[in-house]
């Protein structure tokens, strides 16, 4: 399989790397089990998977962020543009150029919306860098742009998500990694957050992107991984993934217009993309 999701080729093709991952909470819980994902440069992979599959633990692993939640990575590597990462802190991983939008709109909700995106903006190199990134957001999101003096928490929850991921734009990131954008959302919301997130990745900007709602992610990704239990267990182009009769039983199921709209929009996006890939069935 090319580079994408799952085992793919590390070299020059690959932004993110991780390989053979192992994470632990305490002594008795293992939530990852030796998990490979690869992600091109401007590339979006969705990591897809039921209630505790260990989705959130693979991002905290890239973000440098599993000890705030007494995990550790206990085997196996993750690579950022070829250096190491799995042993900074999330701060120099930050600075690196990969930022992370948790679970649940963590906005700060006594600050305004512009307090908001200024603290986002705090890492920018230059005052130049910053006043662009904030170009940026509000023409992604340009209820931002009116309600800047508002406090965030005054927002609706689709509002703060968009803040939430604005803010994290502030700093220019190579690698957004987004845990469950849609998460409580309306479907129409979902859909509109599901298009930024599209626009975000044509501006040249990598995605990963968590979700269980695989009808919106599917849309949304070039390729995608499924976990099971702390394992791959599915991974490839999201065309082919949206056609697996795995996937279609256990995150589409029931849904036959999402399904064939899924579908035809993961057609049309690997209708851009030259080579043909597989798709693989993880054992391991
Ligand atoms: N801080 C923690 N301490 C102990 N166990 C944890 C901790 N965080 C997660 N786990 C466990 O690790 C496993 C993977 O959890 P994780 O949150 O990564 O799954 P997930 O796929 O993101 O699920 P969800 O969609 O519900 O957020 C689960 O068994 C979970 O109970």
């Amino acid at each position: 399989m090319e580079s994408g999701a799952g085992e793919g080729n590390p070299g020059n093709s690959v932004l993110l790397s991780v390989r053979d991952l192992h994470v632990r909470y305490g002594r008795s819980v293992i939530a990852l089990h030796g998990v490979h994902l690869d992600v091109p440069p401007d590339g979006v992979v969705a990591v897809l998977g039921s209630n505790g599959a260990g989705k959130s633990t693979l991002l905290r692993a890239v973000s440098g962020t599993l000890r705030m939640h007494r995990g550790a990575v206990s085997g196996g590597e993750v690579r950022y543009r070829d250096r190491r990462i799995d042993r900074l802190d999330p701060a120099a991983i930050v600075h690196l150029g990969v930022v992370g939008v948790p679970e649940g709109r963590q906005v700060f909700a006594r600050m305004t919306v512009e307090e908001n995106l200024r603290a986002g903006g705090i890492g920018a190199a230059s005052a130049r860098g910053r006043a662009a990134a904030r170009r940026r957001v509000h023409e992604l999101f340009p209820v931002l742009a009116d309600r800047a003096r508002q406090r965030a928490g005054l927002l609706s929850g689709g509002e703060q998500q968009m803040l939430a991921i604005g803010r994290a734009l502030m700093s220019s990131p190579e690698l957004l990694l987004l845990d469950e954008p849609s998460l409580g959302l309306a479907p129409k919301v979902v859909d509109r957050i599901g298009a930024i997130i599209r626009e975000i990745h044509q501006q040249g900007t990598a995605v990963v992107l968590v979700e269980q709602n695989a009808v919106m992610a599917l849309r949304v990704a070039e390729h995608a991984v499924v976990l099971e239990v702390g394992r791959v267990a599915l991974s490839g182009p999201a065309a082919e993934l949206s056609r697996s009769e795995d996937v279609q039983r256990l995150y589409l199921g029931g849904h036959a217009e999402s399904q064939a709209a899924a579908q035809e929009d993961a057609a049309l996006a690997a209708s851009t993309r030259s080579a043909s890939r597989g798709l693989s069935r993880w054992t391991g």
